[in-house]
């Protein structure tokens, strides 16, 4: 595949490099760090550029879905599409932009593609992934459908505690996008198992807070990108790509005064718990419950003040539904733990080991929460044990 004749708009937001810790590899045992100046701006660059492509596309779909009839609504079809497309043209465009040393890890692989049936969904996919480079204007090339299978395919690395590797999630929160409601092209660049630079585009979350629904911009408009960089701040511009601004987590001290994010899907995360913990927190307002990642954005701006995330037993979180997310909270000034308080680990391959689920709020508000939490946990386990033995004595009755 070569995508050439690169007419590159650029629109980085010149910053100071940012001066951060590295260690050599050897250094990870026992000798001191070493201070080196690292900018990641070029590869910010090319993650705004590729995640606002991958949006289009996204939004195209989701309206031809929205506006077609009930029957073709239950096919899954159109997401399946989306996600691949999305998947290849961010892969294409980050090849592009920085060939050295490509990995990337992401959510998809050609596998279901290959099979029976599999070749017309590919032409679909090539055909919107042509299209939305065409109609950007950046880049003058044209893929075959091989090129696009390889390039969905190069998202098959491991990732880990060495090198670079991009991290994406190629549309988060898929049952959002099919309901027509929030969802997110979730991109980010590990450096040494760190998470160094962060991209959300979520093309349906409005420019204004999500928090007062009366002080919608004028025409409701909606489609943020957010994007930080590690040292550098949060920022987050219209999709359109009209000017950045530098944005912060939300500085609420009080419990009572803040308010929380979860899964819209109960299957996602346990809404039982949330209500514990915002029980005890003394929370008054109800919960806010959005799709994807674009809960991580609208908290990095301040929106609500906590997000709170438990996946029932026996799921395990992927890196890509919160590398991105991640850093774009903790530059703006937000805390991100797992349930015992431990920061997330991205350096040990595809998957995250969280204790219990994940918390996010501001520096402030994390002592309250971690303890509300940890006693919440403690009160359920306790009533699901006391359930557990009434269970066993109704049984030992009935037998
Ligand atoms: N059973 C589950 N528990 C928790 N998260 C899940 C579960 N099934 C899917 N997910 C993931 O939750 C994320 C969306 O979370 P939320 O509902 O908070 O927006 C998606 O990345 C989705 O994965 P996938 O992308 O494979 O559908
Ligand atoms: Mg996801």
């Amino acid at each position: 595949m070569s995508l050439n004749c690169l007419r590159l708009v650029c629109h980085s937001i010149k910053k100071p490099p940012v001066f951060h810790l590295s260690y050599s590899p050897s250094s990870y045992s026992s000798s001191p760090a070493v201070l080196v100046s690292m900018s990641y701006s070029k590869e910010l660059a090319a993650a705004k550029k590729a995640a606002s492509l991958a949006a289009r596309l996204c939004q195209k779909v989701q309206k031809a879905l929205l506006q077609s009839d009930v029957q073709s609504k239950n096919d899954k079809s159109p997401v399946t599409v989306a996600d691949y497309g999305s998947q290849a043209l961010v892969s294409s465009v980050l090849q592009q932009e920085i060939p050295a040393d490509f990995s990337l890890v992401a959510e998809e692989d050609s596998k279901d593609l290959r099979k029976d049936g599999g070749q017309e969904i590919v032409e679909r996919i090539t055909k919107l992934v042509n299209d939305s480079i065409t109609s950007d204007g950046s880049y003058n090339v044209t893929l075959s459908t091989e090129d696009v299978i390889k390039a969905i395919d190069s998202g098959r690395s491991e990732g880990g505690s060495q090198g670079r590797h991009w991290v994406l999630d190629p549309i988060d929160g898929t049952k959002g996008f099919l309901r027509g409601d929030q969802y997110a092209i979730a991109l980010a660049l590990l450096d040494g198992g760190k998470v160094v630079l962060g991209v959300l585009a979520c093309p349906n979350l409005p420019l204004t807070s999500i928090s007062a629904p009366d002080q919608h911009s004028p025409n409701n408009e909606v489609g943020c990108l957010f994007f930080a960089e590690v040292g550098g701040g949060t920022y987050m511009q219209p999709l359109d790509g009209s000017s950045a601004v530098k944005v912060q987590v939300t500085a609420v001290e009080n419990p009572e005064e803040a308010s929380f994010f979860e899964s819209y899907e109960a299957a996602h995360s346990m809404h039982d718990l949330s209500s514990l913990i915002a029980q005890k927190l003394g929370v008054k307002a109800p919960p806010v419950r959005i799709d994807s990642q674009a809960k991580y954005g609208a908290l990095s701006r301040g929106d609500g003040a906590i997000y709170l995330r438990f996946p029932h037993k026996g799921y395990r979180e992927k890196i890509w539904d919160h590398a991105a997310g991640c850093i774009v909270v903790t530059e703006a000034g937000g805390v991100v733990t797992d349930a015992a308080g431990k920061p997330l680990d991205f350096s040990r391959g595809n998957y995250l080991d969280v204790d219990t689920g994940i918390i996010v709020t501001n520096q402030k508000l994390m002592p309250f929460l971690f303890n509300a939490v940890r006693e919440s946990i403690k009160e359920k386990a306790a009533s699901l044990s006391r359930r557990i033995d009434v269970g066993i004595c109704w049984e030992r009755q009935l037998t």
